[in-house]
């Protein structure tokens, strides 16, 4: 069955092309999201992401495939479809600057069909939720990106969809906004909504999502949890260390060294080097070696050495090469 009871939204075999069909941005694409889940997009720069988003959200017919949102066919009623979602495409582009953010959301929930009695409710709730209730008769466009940010997430809420797509949401925030907006999320999907996330920031698609989906050339090269993109890079661990300048001397060694079991990679860090080394089986006699590598070159056991186990970060650099056009 295409769609499942609960199932918030279901793409199918997704597929966008432009100029008359000769470039396709978007192939084959299917995933499904259900209340409380995060399905996270990465992928390089131009992979297919933000297609896929708008797609999503019906500004862009797909040219392939088959969309549900909310038990609606989304190709053939986009209008009944986007009720039931709410986009945040970011930046700075979407409000009037010169108008508070309080006489933006209201236009915006007009916009999105909120009857004329809830809507200076619904309004406020909003603003309260991204921690703008106190800016809400600020313009717009002296917000800051952070606080912008937010607003198009207040944005999105407006309708109370159960369905959000966000694009980019922390893409040029400073660390605390960005950890702010993390934690906004994470609380929405808590409270039962499902989310549509894209990001290039694998530390935070590690945090927030329930499945990940690496997209490459405008198709899903693999999708899961973070182990299984792991295993698709074929990185079981990571070993990560800090090494004195003078161990410029051994790189090669220490490289060829773990060839059989690891990518070992070593690069400058500040006065030092960093060591990293992508195991791909079960670390233990890896490490044991490198150790051993060390010690006879003169260099005591490195007071900050590392094993974890293989991060989003580790997995999706070691397959980004292969997921460029
Ligand atoms: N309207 C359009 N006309 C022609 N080509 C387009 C159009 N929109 C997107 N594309 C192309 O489709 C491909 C996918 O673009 P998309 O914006 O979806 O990538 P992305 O994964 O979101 O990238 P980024 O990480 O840079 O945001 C790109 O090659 C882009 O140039």
């Amino acid at each position: 069955m295409m769609n499942n009871k609960g199932t918030l939204l279901s793409a199918r075999h997704l597929e966008r092309t432009f100029d008359k069909g000769k470039f396709v941005a978007v192939h084959d694409v299917s995933f499904d999201i259900r209340p409380g889940e995060v399905f996270a997009l990465v992928g390089p720069n131009g992979a297919g992401k933000t297609t896929t988003v708008r797609m999503c959200s019906t500004l862009l017919t797909p040219t392939g495939g088959e969309l549900t949102i909310g038990g609606v066919d989304a190709i053939r009623h986009p209008f009944q479809a986007r009720s039931g979602l709410g986009l945040a495409l970011g930046g700075d582009l979407g409000f009037y600057p010169r108008a508070s953010a309080l006489d933006n959301l209201l236009f915006f929930a007009d916009v999105a069909g909120v009857p004329g009695s809830r809507r200076r409710g619904e309004v406020d709730q909003a603003l309260e939720r991204v921690g703008l209730a106190d800016r809400s008769t600020s313009k717009v466009g002296e917000f800051s990106r952070g606080m912008k940010q937010r607003l198009h997430i207040a944005r999105a809420l407006l309708g109370k969809p159960g369905l959000l797509l966000l694009d980019e949401p922390t893409s040029g925030l400073d660390p605390e906004a960005s950890l702010s907006v993390r934690d906004l999320i994470a609380t929405l999907a808590a409270e039962g909504r499902g989310i549509l996330l894209t990001s290039h920031a694998m530390d935070e698609v590690e945090e927030l999502a329930t499945t990940i989906a690496v997209i490459g050339a405008g198709s899903i090269v693999v999708s899961g949890q973070v182990r299984d993109i792991a295993d698709y890079a074929g990185i079981r661990a990571t070993t990560t260390a800090t090494l004195p300048a003078r161990a410029a001397d051994i790189r090669d060694i220490l490289i060829e060294s773990v060839r059989t079991l690891g990518d070992a990679r070593i690069r400058p860090k500040g006065a030092n080097w960093a060591l990293t080394v992508h195991w791909r089986s079960n670390p233990d006699a890896g490490v044991a070696q490198l150790l051993t590598v060390l010690r006879h070159s003169g260099f005591d056991r490195p007071l900050d050495l590392l094993t974890h186990p293989a991060s989003l970060e580790d997995a999706y650099l070691a397959i980004s090469e292969g997921l460029q056009r």
